[in-house]
């Protein structure tokens, strides 16, 4: 079953296409790696597909009423911000807003402590999320995302800034999501985690998708080296394929 359906999507910024009629489909039990150079349209894809920016073509999220949106697809975007000095607790509760307890409800409860366990923020709890180091904001935001207990999950660079434990747990985590029949599409740099954890990755460049299929071989396509000028060496370990830029 499909989450999320983008048909001949382009985005026009500043009299510039960034995407050029572009498809891209996520299902349930997928956890979809967007990767391509910086610049190429990965932050403008997911904004589009959520219909926070302008765009032509058909996106089914952006298709759908607010409120029907935020109980079908959670969002993290790239930029954490966090606006109001609340505590760890009152920000992941926030993300029970489209549902009916609003935040104060008994399945709101079991979400958010839920929520709370599977990110490991027990201990942060009561403190002032503002008062959080980035990458422990960085798992506060990710909690209020599974806080809203969506079928998709988009997120923009997730991992980045986190330090390498936090970097395993988080993708293990947004495998086992992937497992239980959520699907996820998630913009991410290394190369490496990309391939070792996701379930299909998704290149792209020059306003298009380059490659879309199995890690494997999107990685062993040309179109990385047309897409980052690199060339990509994979090595094989008994945890998975370690990837080399060179
Ligand atoms: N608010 C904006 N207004 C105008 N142009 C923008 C805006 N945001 C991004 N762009 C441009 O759109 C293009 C795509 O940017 P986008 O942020 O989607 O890339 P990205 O693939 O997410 O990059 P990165 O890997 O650096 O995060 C870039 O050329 C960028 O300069």
């Amino acid at each position: 079953m499909m989450l999320l359906e983008l048909r001949n999507l382009s985005v026009t910024r500043r009299g510039r296409p960034v995407l050029d009629k572009l498809d891209l489909s996520v299902a349930k039990g997928e956890l979809v790696g967007l990767i391509g150079p910086n610049g190429a349209g990965k932050s403008t894809l997911m904004e589009a597909a959520l219909g926070l920016i302008p765009f032509e073509g058909m996106s089914s999220l952006a298709a759908m009423t607010p409120n029907d949106r935020a109980r079908q697809a959670a969002y993290l975007p790239q930029s954490r911000e966090i606006a109001w000095p609340v505590s760890v607790e009152d920000l992941i509760a926030l993300g029970r807003i489209p549902w009916p307890g609003g935040g104060r409800g008994t399945g709101d409860r079991q979400a958010i402590e839920a929520a709370i366990a599977r990110m490991g923020l027990e201990p942060f709890r009561h403190r002032t999320a503002l008062r959080l180091s980035g990458g422990e904001q960085a798992r506060a935001l990710i909690a209020r995302a599974l806080a809203q207990e969506t079928p998709l999950l988009i997120a923009d660079e997730p991992v980045a800034g986190l330090d390498p434990a936090q970097q395993l747990a988080c993708l293990r985590l947004f495998r086992e999501l992937a497992g239980e029949g959520h699907g996820l599409l998630v913009s991410i740099h290394d190369l490496g985690l990309a391939a070792r954890f996701c379930s299909r990755l998704v290149l792209l460049a020059e306003g298009r998708v380059l490659a879309d299929g199995n890690p494997d071989e999107v990685l062993r396509d040309k179109a990385i080296h047309r897409a980052f000028g690199i060339t990509i060496r994979r090595i094989d370990t008994p945890d998975g394929p370690a990837i080399l830029s060179v």
